[in-house]
């Protein structure tokens, strides 16, 4: 009984529109063009009064269509090549905007940077050392530190950022002090980034690598830890340091071997899931 009178009050409250028949649509038509010139004041009249949708609501709309942009081009960084991806934003740099806008929302919900983390690392060193920072978004650590450093991304937004895959830097081989990739392996072909990595690194130079937690957990399936960390020392390196005391990210630090291995290994990396971010 209870339910039926809810029913019956939801159905006054809501008039449904009824089906019109064919007798009065048409005498509708037949009125005079003067009665049809009221009916569009009258309409007009209705409209101003509609109620528009408040700002908050659009606001609203605003972020979760540009949310949902961000997590699209998101999902398509880490699901493609270098190439392909600096291919996608050079067709249109305005993604690039749009991805670092929605980045930047997801990151203001961290309580800790991995990029903070980083640049106090290197500002207790020497400020002499080189630095390149492999895919560096805005370029926040060179803002920061008194280093020199390269900064390389895909898309160039301030004069001092090199777009270029970072596969292929134009760095001259043994050249830098250090190599940092903050939450910037992300494509596919990742190994050939830290490959690069190894190339302009000097004998004993630094790598530092930052990542996002969950694509090294293999509850979740993510990847072994060890496993990447043994790939990388297979390419050249020597494990120096694990800090996985961040609830969001690892943070791992490798020093590039004095002495390369002449013997060519082939190496096995795991594979990295794509970092997923979820609708906040
Ligand atoms: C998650 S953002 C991190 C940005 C910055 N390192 C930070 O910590 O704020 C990763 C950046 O790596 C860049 N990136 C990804 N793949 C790249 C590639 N193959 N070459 C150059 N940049 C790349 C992306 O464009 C993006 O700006």
């Amino acid at each position: 009984m209870k339910g039926g009178r809810s029913r019956k009050r939801k159905r006054a409250r809501h008039p449904q529109p009824q089906p019109q028949n064919q007798q009065s649509l048409q005498s509708k038509h037949k009125t005079s063009s003067s009665t049809t010139e009221l009916n569009k004041d009258e309409h007009q009249t209705s409209s101003a009064k509609r109620p528009k949708p408040s700002t908050g609501f659009l606001d609203k709309m605003r972020a979760r269509l540009s949310g949902g942009h961000f997590r699209m081009l998101n999902e398509k960084l880490y699901t493609c090549t270098g190439k392909e991806a600096l291919n996608y934003f050079g067709e249109d740099p305005a993604l690039f905007d749009m991805y670092h806008a929605g980045y930047q929302e997801q990151m203001s919900h961290w309580p800790e940077l991995p990029v903070n983390i980083i640049t106090k690392w290197l500002k207790g060193r020497s400020p002499s050392l080189i630095v390149a920072d492999f895919g560096c978004g805005d370029a926040r650590l060179a803002k920061n530190v008194i280093n020199k450093v390269f900064s390389f991304d895909l898309v160039s937004n301030d004069p001092s950022v090199i777009a270029c895959d970072m596969s292929n830097t134009p760095l001259e081989s043994s050249s830098v002090d250090v190599a940092i990739f903050c939450l910037s392996l992300m494509g596919t072909d990742f190994p050939s980034y830290l490959q690069e990595a190894h190339r302009v690194l000097k004998p004993s130079g630094w790598l530092l690598i930052a990542e996002v937690k969950s694509r090294f957990d293999p509850n979740t399936g993510g990847a072994d830890r060890n496993k990447f960390s043994k790939a990388v020392c297979d390419l050249g390196f020597a494990s120096e340091l694990n800090d996985f005391s961040n609830k969001m990210f690892i943070l791992m630090y490798f020093k590039k071997k004095e002495k390369q291995n002449s013997k060519h290994k082939d190496i096995e990396w795991p594979e990295l899931k794509p970092c997923l971010y979820k609708r906040r």
